[in-house]
């Protein structure tokens, strides 16, 4: 009976379903051809991807959960009138569902929770042909933390059977850690993973103080957390605003089940409370581990971090 399993549990269970769903959406838009761009601001961009899915992922989470607060990206108009049935899940994750629930998350209830949803992270890089960069996120806050998140790529490929099977789908659960792919330590030098869309003098300055081995420009913060949990990249290092509440709440969620950290690039964590404005005016800083965490906020000099706060 799922309705033994406490409400975090159940949460995240759907939002990996959910997610599931959302990443063929944003597939069928792509071979269907007809992205329907709509420019937000400067390189800010939302497609027919990003307008389909998010009502997927908020007429299914709101339907099952109606007290939970669910904040998305795009505007409100995307998120009204009816939704097609096969849009509609009801399904949760079996293999979530079957967690145990850290002890200080079992009580929790609805009106409690506030569900960050990005439901297509790398637009820029999606309109571009990077498709393995975007990432649907599904981020799951208690008492203005992220608890637990869905980092869905809908253009992972694997074989099974001599058959390709397309996306996959990354889970975290504070105290409980992390499922869906297998994490890898870091790597042995400094290697950092970035913007590639939205660069300036600023993030520029501060890749050049972390004298890294190797600089990656990627799309989204969920692929970038992604490359740090497979070892891919020491640290994530974006000294900018641009990113918003629901860029980073899935992330952090994911990042930390697995002993890692994300704040600002001032070192301070981002707060994910149904009042909170969306954007995260003071960068990312993010790394596998404390530790790396820790030796790259210390690499940033202070000139750099006034000059974001003052922003
Ligand atoms: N200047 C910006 N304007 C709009 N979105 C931004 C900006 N900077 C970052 N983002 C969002 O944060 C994500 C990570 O940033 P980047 O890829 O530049 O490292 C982007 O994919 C984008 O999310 P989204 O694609 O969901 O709109
Ligand atoms: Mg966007
Ligand atoms: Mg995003
Ligand atoms: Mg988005």
């Amino acid at each position: 009976m799922t309705s033994n399993v406490p409400l975090v549990v159940r949460v995240l269970a759907s939002s990996v379903a959910v997610a599931n769903r959302a990443g063929k959406i944003v597939r069928d838009v792509m071979s269907k051809g007809e992205l329907g761009i709509i420019v937000k601001g400067k390189n800010d961009y939302q497609t027919e991807a990003d307008r389909s899915a998010q009502r997927c992922i908020i007429a299914s989470l709101a339907a099952q959960f109606p007290k939970v607060n669910i904040i998305g990206e795009e505007d409100g108009s995307t998120n009204e009138g009816e939704v097609a049935s096969d849009w509609l899940i009801t399904e949760a994750d079996k293999e979530v569902l079957s967690l145990e629930c850290p002890v200080n998350l079992q009580s929790v209830k609805e009106e409690d929770i506030v569900v960050w949803v990005d439901p297509l992270d790398g637009t820029a890089e999606y309109t571009q042909g990077f498709l393995e960069h975007v990432t649907v996120l599904i981020g799951i806050s208690v008492n203005e933390k992220p608890v637990a998140g869905v980092i869905h790529q809908p253009y992972y490929k694997t074989m099974l059977n001599g058959e390709k099977i397309m996306g996959r789908t990354i889970w975290g659960l504070q105290e409980v850690g992390v499922g869906g792919f297998t994490p890898a330590p870091p790597p042995d030098s400094l290697i950092i993973t970035t913007t590639r869309s939205h660069s300036n003098p600023l993030v520029e300055k501060a890749l050049q103080v972390m004298d890294a081995a190797e600089i990656l420009r990627v799309g989204g913060a969920g692929y970038k957390v992604l490359q740090l949990l497979e070892g891919k990249a020491s640290v994530y290092v974006f000294a900018s605003p641009g990113c918003k509440k629901w860029d980073t709440c899935a992330p952090e969620a994911v990042l930390s089940a697995a002993g890692g950290q994300l704040t600002d690039m001032l070192g301070d964590f981002y707060k994910y409370g149904k009042a909170e404005l969306y954007p995260n005016k003071t960068g990312v800083l993010a790394a596998v581990s404390k530790e790396l965490h820790n030796y790259a906020l210390k690499k940033i000099p202070q000139e750099l971090k006034d000059a974001l706060a003052n922003k």
